[in-house]
């Protein structure tokens, strides 16, 4: 049995993860793949680099088989109920109330509506008819009789007769006190005499006597059990096993009716098995991702994880902006049971209905708050709305929600509004860096460094102060923000050079600090400095060639914006490098990130200017939105510049983190003895599970004393067996 088993995956998946080499889940993967398997929603909350993917990607690729092959194995146990007569139905019920699989069990966590439900079959003619209702969870509820007419908010409209449990009897919204309140562990008996035409109910075996008269006019309908829920549970018992209460005289358990009176409850026949049979383009789960390379990243992990998973196979699909959406609508036609997305094109799709939601039974967000920074809260509360909350075949949608920044006020908020439930994954209980990344930060200051004086070359910079005369001797603010862009493009080489780094990942603030960047590292390096540029202005394909490039170690550097920053999982990654901090802080712990994974060390080095540095903000007022926009004018003067301030930023990184960021001198030495010294960036920690004999001693004593009380343990139970 592989380690990933024990935690309930099945062995074809345990398989697929122990080629990969993956012998043991990361703590992580322990707490969240038995959570999703057991049907939570969860908050994945660990830190970069510790397998949050797979956390998510196992369990819902096991379900979504599971369920694949069951109805490939004509094993539409689910839907067949909805033919059982007297379950309550999977088909005519609120979209917010789950049943369990005997149909006997409703449920709605729903706090602010009500979800009803009637049963698939009811009763007509002259007899008498008896149920019982138990309250299993406290809330709101009424049980009683519904026609098949009546809206599912039962004792609302003239069709249906409730009794609900502040002791009130309801028909046509007209509520009047009747019998007492019931709660949690009462047996409600549900009484119908259609010869009399009347409806009464027992609380815990006493009659409380006659509700309600029937309605002339509903004389000739059949009647159907029927619960409403807030927040609330009811278990049912239509007569098939005992009932806690003896029948009233007179009365007959509706599951014994007669087959001449029992009618099938026309709405819950409309679960044809056309409806369980998803149309091709309804898949099952969908993963929305931040960036086109993560969605990709993610869905070539599924493909790996599903290897074994044949008969059937599962077929993902990505659906990412950048393509033929005429194609992928072509392909979605094809067949498919999990969408990896980014937003945009998910969205398009589906509001042309090329997407169907019908059957969707896991909604992912990955990088969650990167997703809600970005604008797309809207979208994803339009998507939430769109999917049933139970699916066809009874099973309640679970949402998975996942980010190394999870702390974070919306996402709280969005978890709040939209999860069921949810089991935080929380190892720290807080935004953290791995243990295994060593971050630091050079202050680059251009008053101490007087050397961009006299540079010979230098970076080009992204011209904001073209119009302002900027030169050394003229001691302005505009002149050192200058200087410390020249400088910036020294530190990085210098950065690069100290530490022999032939592969890193270099973050700047915007495109065209890329661009210059990538050039200036050719200029001055040639194909020692081999580089390609990611970042939003790159075709798709480019974008994809370059990452391709950059991880099969075609080239050293990959220079991007914050694109790049999140989720990118790039192999033994060993250094990076940014050239100015994030504008927004989350993104300090996922760029940093892109280092230190799967227990590899990595070294992250930030250039911090002690100095304002005027820098461009393309917002929503500039028309190109930066694209051949040279207006320097600041924000406040509607230009497309403004001030920032470094320092401050790295306050609000330390103060978000909770520590302060150890400082190097602009030589860029680390000081490897302020770490532990036997580190070789990029490798395992050399010294781990080194210490094991300290551990034995220090455990020593309490195994003994476990070992002493065992003993004295087991010689009282057998002492006493003797006796
Ligand atoms: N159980 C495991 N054993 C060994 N390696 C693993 C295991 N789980 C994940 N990994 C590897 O760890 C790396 C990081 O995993 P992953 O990309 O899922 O991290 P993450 O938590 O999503 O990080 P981020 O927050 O940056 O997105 C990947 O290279 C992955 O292959």
């Amino acid at each position: 049995m592989t380690a990933f088993e024990e935690f309930g995956v099945i062995p074809e998946l345990g398989k697929a993860v122990d080629d990969m080499e993956w012998l043991l889940p990361t703590d992580v993967q322990s707490e969240a793949i038995p959570l999703i398997l057991g049907g939570g929603d969860v908050l994945l909350a660990a830190e970069t680099g510790s397998g949050k993917t797979g956390a998510f990607c196992i369990p819902i690729l096991q379900i979504v088989w599971e369920t694949v092959k069951d109805l490939q194995d004509g094993k539409k146990s689910h839907h067949s109920h909805s033919i059982v007569p007297f379950r309550m139905s999977f088909f005519d019920r609120g979209n917010s109330l789950a049943i369990t699989p005997n149909g006997l069990r409703c449920q709605s966590r729903e706090q602010r509506e009500w979800h009803g439900c009637r049963s698939t079959t009811g009763v007509k003619g002259n007899g008498r008819y008896y149920f019982e209702a138990t309250v299993t969870d406290e809330g709101l509820c009424r049980v009683g009789w519904a026609t098949d007419k009546a809206n599912l908010d039962l004792g609302t409209d003239r069709f249906s007769y409730g009794f609900g449990g502040t002791g009130k009897k309801s028909n046509n919204k007209q509520f009047d006190d009747y019998g007492e309140s019931f709660g949690i562990n009462d047996v409600i008996g549900c009484l119908l005499d259609l010869g009399r035409g009347e409806i009464s109910y027992t609380k815990n075996g006493k009659n409380l006597g006659v509700a309600f008269k029937i309605n002339d006019q509903l004389k000739n309908e059949a009647f159907y059990p029927a619960v409403v829920l807030k927040n609330a549970e009811m278990e049912f018992n239509f007569g098939e096993s005992d009932f806690k209460h003896k029948i009233p005289d007179g009365y007959i358990a509706l599951f014994r009716a007669e087959s001449t009176n029992v009618k099938n409850n026309p709405n819950a026949q409309l679960s044809s098995a056309e409806e369980m049979k998803s149309k091709p383009n309804a898949p099952k789960a969908i993963i929305i991702e931040p960036s086109r390379e993560l969605a990709e990243q993610t869905f070539q992990q599924l493909e790996k994880f599903k290897k074994f998973l044949k008969d059937p196979t599962i077929r993902e699909y990505l659906l990412i902006g950048g393509q033929s959406s005429k194609e992928q609508i072509n392909e979605l036609q094809k067949g498919v049971d999990i969408i990896v997305a980014t937003p945009g094109r998910l969205e398009d799709l589906l509001s042309q209905g090329f997407v169907l939601l019908t059957h969707c039974r896991f909604f992912v967000l990955d990088e969650a708050d990167g997703l809600l920074k970005q604008g797309y809260g809207g979208l994803i509360d339009r998507i939430h709305k769109q999917i049933p909350k139970i699916t066809s075949d009874g099973n309640r949608l679970q949402m998975i929600v996942c980010s190394a920044t999870l702390h974070d006020f919306d996402v709280k908020k969005m978890a709040e509004r939209l999860m069921h439930f949810p089991t935080w994954v929380d190892l720290k209980g807080e935004d953290a860096v791995p243990e295994t990344v060593h971050h630091c930060v050079v202050m680059v200051d251009p008053q101490k460094d007087s050397s961009w004086k006299n540079l010979r070359q230098h970076v080009q910079t992204d011209g904001v102060h073209v119009k302002d005369n900027v030169k050394p001797g003229i001691n302005s603010a505009e002149t050192l923000s200058e200087a410390v862009k020249m400088l910036k493009g020294e530190y990085c080489v210098r950065a690069i050079r100290e530490h022999k780094m032939d592969r890193a990942i270099i973050f700047c603030r915007t495109k065209i600090d890329c661009d210059n960047l990538e050039n200036y590292l050719r200029q001055v390096g040639g194909t020692e400095f081999s580089c390609v540029c990611l970042h939003g202005d790159r075709a798709p394909n480019e974008r994809k060639a370059n990452l391709l490039k950059f991880k099969e170690k075609q080239v050293k550097f990959l220079i991007c914006t914050d694109v790049a920053a999140r989720g990118l999982d790039i192999s033994g990654l060993p250094f990076m490098i940014n050239i100015t901090l994030p504008d927004e802080k989350s993104n300090y712990v996922h760029r940093i990130g892109r280092v230190g994974r799967a227990e590899r060390m990595g070294l992250a080095i930030s250039l911090v200017s002690t100095v304002p540095e005027k820098v461009w903000y393309h917002g929503q007022w500039c028309n190109s939105r930066g694209k051949n926009c040279w207006n320097t004018n600041l924000v406040e003067q509607k230009g497309c510049c403004m001030w920032y301030n470094e320092p401050n930023y790295l306050a609000d990184i330390e103060e978000h983190l909770g520590c302060t960021i150890q400082q190097v001198e602009a030589d860029i030495k680390v000081p490897l003895n302020d770490f532990d010294g036997k580190v070789v960036y990029g490798q395992k920690r050399a010294n781990t599970g080194s210490n094991y004999q300290d551990h034995v001693k220090q455990l020593k004593p309490i195994v003994d004393e476990l070992a002493d009380l065992e003993l004295k343990a087991q010689s009282i139970f057998m002492r006493r067996l003797l006796l």
